[in-house]
């Protein structure tokens, strides 16, 4: 359990992993001038000594806050993921300790989904082996295995604000639309949504991969899957690595059952620019590879920065967790002459009944209180009076189950 009441000089952000420049002129704007900036995801161990006194970090998709290294961020208050997946934090791990984690969820749709638009039209034209051949002095010149997208099929795996932006831009194109997604849909446009994931895989000309990493998702796409998949058709994954199994994908390339694919994301990427990217998609021409850049346009990461920096800043300053992935959402007003206190605790019964308690024993004045709850957390906030808030945090935070409190002037 930990009790925070810093001022903003104190307060220590690590950005990793080159976070646009946005994000630090967002903080510094706001009074925040501690900040480490990191180009790179840090190894381990350096990640765990920087991790060490910072109060708020920031990361991509690469770095990985696992329970290991959480346990070292003692004095974290919160976690800003400046991408869209959150797959690479542990959630449970962070929420326990009473650590938020913010994501910016469509600052890079738009950016994905037009890389994915562009490469369904490469593939349905085979440039990705034409453009090798011409750059080895060749000249095919044939409609040979070439053709329009319109009037093709689309199937999106995963519906959601990836899958959908593309299933926008591909009806504009004039493509047929079919999605699977485990929820229920509102098709947009012309799209149908159909039941099971083999329907998708038997009709579509271009089958693309928009789901989230999580167990169900791991190897979704194997070996059964792609024989599944119309001979001569095309795959596109700028989802997950974990996604498809990438042996099977290679040898439904070698067989010649699919026609080609595009993949942004792998099971294991480098960990820097300057390490080897080793992959059996390698060998084959009609695959496009892109270093995991379906988000990495300068409009998306400056809009990514201002985001997450804002979602910080609005925790920090004032106690919201709206928009949260794996804590109670609070969205709260300005509490101008009055302290804030936070309270975040275990989620066991006769809780909020127990700090009332404290409060009113203490003498407290409440101006204003906010309760949410998920299934194993409470926060619990309180607008008091300036000369009470001592008394009331000092005892709030002895209750048993306080994960942690904190109190903003
Ligand atoms: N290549 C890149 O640079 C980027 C990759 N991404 C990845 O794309 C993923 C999707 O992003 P969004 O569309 O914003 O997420 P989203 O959460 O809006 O949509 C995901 C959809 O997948 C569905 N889904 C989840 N599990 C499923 C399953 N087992 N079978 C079928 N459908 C399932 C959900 O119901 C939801 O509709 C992110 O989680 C992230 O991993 C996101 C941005 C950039
Ligand atoms: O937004 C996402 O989930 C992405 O995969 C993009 O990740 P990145 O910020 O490019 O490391």
């Amino acid at each position: 359990m930990s009790k925070l009441s810093l001022d903003k000089a104190k307060i220590k952000f690590l950005l990793l992993e080159g976070v646009h420049q946005s994000a630090v002129d967002a903080l510094n704007a706001d009074g925040y001038s501690q900040i480490e900036f990191h180009k790179k995801a840090l190894p381990e161990a350096e990640l765990k000594a920087a991790i060490a006194d910072a109060h708020f970090v920031g990361i991509r998709s690469r770095t990985q806050l696992t329970e290991s290294v959480l346990a070292e961020a003692q004095k974290l208050i919160a976690v800003g993921c400046f991408c869209i997946g959150t797959n690479q934090v542990d959630l449970v791990a962070a929420a326990k300790r009473g650590v938020p984690v913010f994501n910016a969820p469509f600052s890079n749709t738009r950016s994905v989904a037009e890389l994915v638009m562009a490469e369904i039209i490469m593939l349905m034209r085979g440039i990705p082996e034409k453009n090798a051949i011409v750059h080895g002095g060749g000249w095919v010149k044939s409609a040979e295995n070439s053709f329009e997208v319109r009037g093709k099929t689309l199937g999106i795996v995963g519906y959601g604000h990836i899958g959908t932006q593309v299933g926008v831009l591909a009806e504009a194109f004039g493509m047929q639309v079919v999605f699977f997604d485990i929820e229920t849909k509102l098709p947009l446009g012309n799209a149908r949504q159909l039941a099971k994931l083999e329907e998708v895989l038997a009709v579509a000309d271009v089958v693309t991969l928009h789901v989230p990493e999580t167990p169900q998702t791991q190897d979704m796409i194997g070996a059964a899957q792609l024989a599944k998949m119309r001979p001569n058709s095309h795959l596109i994954n700028a989802s997950r690595g974990t996604v498809v199994d990438i042996d099977a994908l290679a040898a439904a390339l070698a067989s010649k059952h699919l026609a080609g694919a595009a993949i942004d994301v792998f099971p294991i990427e480098p960990k820097g620019n300057d390490e080897e990217f080793i992959s059996p998609l390698r060998q084959f021409d009609n695959v496009i590879l892109t270093p995991h850049i379906g988000g990495s346009t300068l409009e998306a990461q400056a809009n990514i920065g201002a985001e997450v920096a804002a979602k910080f800043i609005r925790y920090s300053n004032n106690g919201s967790t709206l928009s949260a992935v794996n804590f109670p959402e609070v969205s709260l007003p300005p509490h101008p002459g009055k302290h804030r206190i936070l309270h975040t605790h275990r989620n066991t019964p006769g809780m909020l009944a127990r700090i009332n308690e404290v409060i009113s024993g203490a003498g407290v004045n409440i101006s204003a209180q906010y309760l949410q709850t998920t299934e194993h957390l409470g926060y619990v906030v309180i607008d008091t009076d300036q000369s009470s808030s001592h008394i009331a945090l000092e005892q709030l935070t002895a209750i048993e189950g306080t994960i942690r409190c904190r109190i903003l002037y």
